[in-house]
């Protein structure tokens, strides 16, 4: 039997990968940088699948150049870089991996909180470079026990860091566009985005970057944070306006930023927020273990291969997707 033709925008586990040839005469991006655009537009010219990474933008133009495109599946749970109008327009279904990422992600943004408030990372510099001469000079943190963590974006991710927060002792407030109707068994109180400004002593963001929440994070909110406030951002970089972190990093106006996605990414060497002493920053590892990027790569093979196959995705972001008829 035929094998169907994929293109993938990096190498995946060798595990998944190894399904996917199975199936499917591959085209693999090997590079650590992007797969350069003009590259990857020849290589959809007759591909039927498109297994993408977050760095390669899927849009009308893309798509309008792929005339055998049957499937997009991304080892990711966030696509703000898919056009998922223009997928749906062409009858394409696009599956990410939501799920098998949530537990992983929520250790990391909390590691994050937990190690900026305990300044983990200072304490270890301060033990390597010799300068632990008594128990005077240490660098002090902050307690959780008692505080507010306001947590924006309280989905499968922001609940299961609530869960952690609720076994450390803080209260938790959150904002969403729609309440959650399960607010109570999570003991959070839902608030308004400015209240949760003013009332947290620490905000994670946990909110999927849209039109709606680009730069949703700018001076104004800063403003309104704590001057104690820590600021944790594990969704992405964009919806935060970076100039205007600095500032409020820099002027104290709040106390500390711990970060697992930037504007940009990756952040170069010379980027000013690195010459913050009160800045933690991680380089997008949220989901990243071994058990979870297995788990999210067979994901994203199971997506590719029903779609090749014209079933329905296991994780549809578009499941009204006409598909041609009798296909199914
Ligand atoms: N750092 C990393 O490595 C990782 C980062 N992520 C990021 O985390 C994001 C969240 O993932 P996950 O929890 O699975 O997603 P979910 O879809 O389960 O949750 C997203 C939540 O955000 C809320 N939300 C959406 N838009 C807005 C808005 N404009 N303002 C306020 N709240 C909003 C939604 O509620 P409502 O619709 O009611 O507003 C929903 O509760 C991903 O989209 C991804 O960008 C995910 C995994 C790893
Ligand atoms: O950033 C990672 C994701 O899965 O989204």
């Amino acid at each position: 039997m035929a094998k169907y033709k994929v293109v993938l925008t990096k190498e995946t586990w060798p595990a998944a990968m190894e399904r996917i040839e199975q199936h499917c005469e591959v085209k693999v991006w090997k590079e650590a940088e992007p797969i350069p655009r003009t590259l990857l537009l020849e290589w959809l010219k007759d591909a039927e699948g498109l297994f993408s990474t977050g760095d390669v933008k899927v849009d009308e133009d893309l798509l309008a150049n792929a005339h055998q495109l049957r499937v997009v599946a991304q080892s990711s749970v966030g696509y703000d870089n898919i056009d998922i109008d223009a997928c749906t327009r062409r009858g394409i279904p696009f599956g990410n991996t939501p799920g098998v990422l949530v537990e992983t992600t929520a250790d990391l943004a909390f590691a994050l909180l937990l190690g900026a408030a305990r300044r983990i990372h200072e304490c270890w510099d301060f033990v390597k470079s010799g300068k632990w001469e008594s128990t005077n000079n240490i660098p002090f943190g902050v307690d959780l026990y008692g505080k507010t963590l306001g947590i924006v974006g309280m989905g499968d991710i922001g609940c299961a860091v609530a869960r952690r927060a609720k076994a450390c002792g803080l209260n938790i407030i959150y904002y969403n566009r729609t309440r959650r109707m399960d607010d109570q068994l999570l003991e959070a109180r839902y608030v308004d985005f400015r209240d949760l400004l003013q009332e947290s002593d620490f905000i994670i963001t946990l909110v999927p970057l849209s039109n709606q929440s680009r730069g949703m994070f700018g001076a104004k909110e800063f403003a309104q944070m704590k001057p104690s406030a820590y600021f944790i951002n594990a969704a992405r970089g964009s919806i935060v306006n970076t100039e205007a972190l600095y500032e409020a990093l820099k002027s104290k106006q709040i106390a500390y930023a711990a970060l697992d996605v930037t504007d940009p990414e990756p952040l170069a060497g010379d980027n000013p927020l690195l010459s913050l002493p009160n800045i933690l920053i991680t380089p997008h590892i949220g989901s990243a273990t071994y058990e979870t990027r297995n788990r999210m790569a067979h994901l994203a093979a199971d997506n590719l291969l029903a779609g090749l196959g014209r079933q329905a995705l296991p994780t549809c972001v578009n499941p009204t997707v006409n598909y041609p008829q009798g296909a199914l």
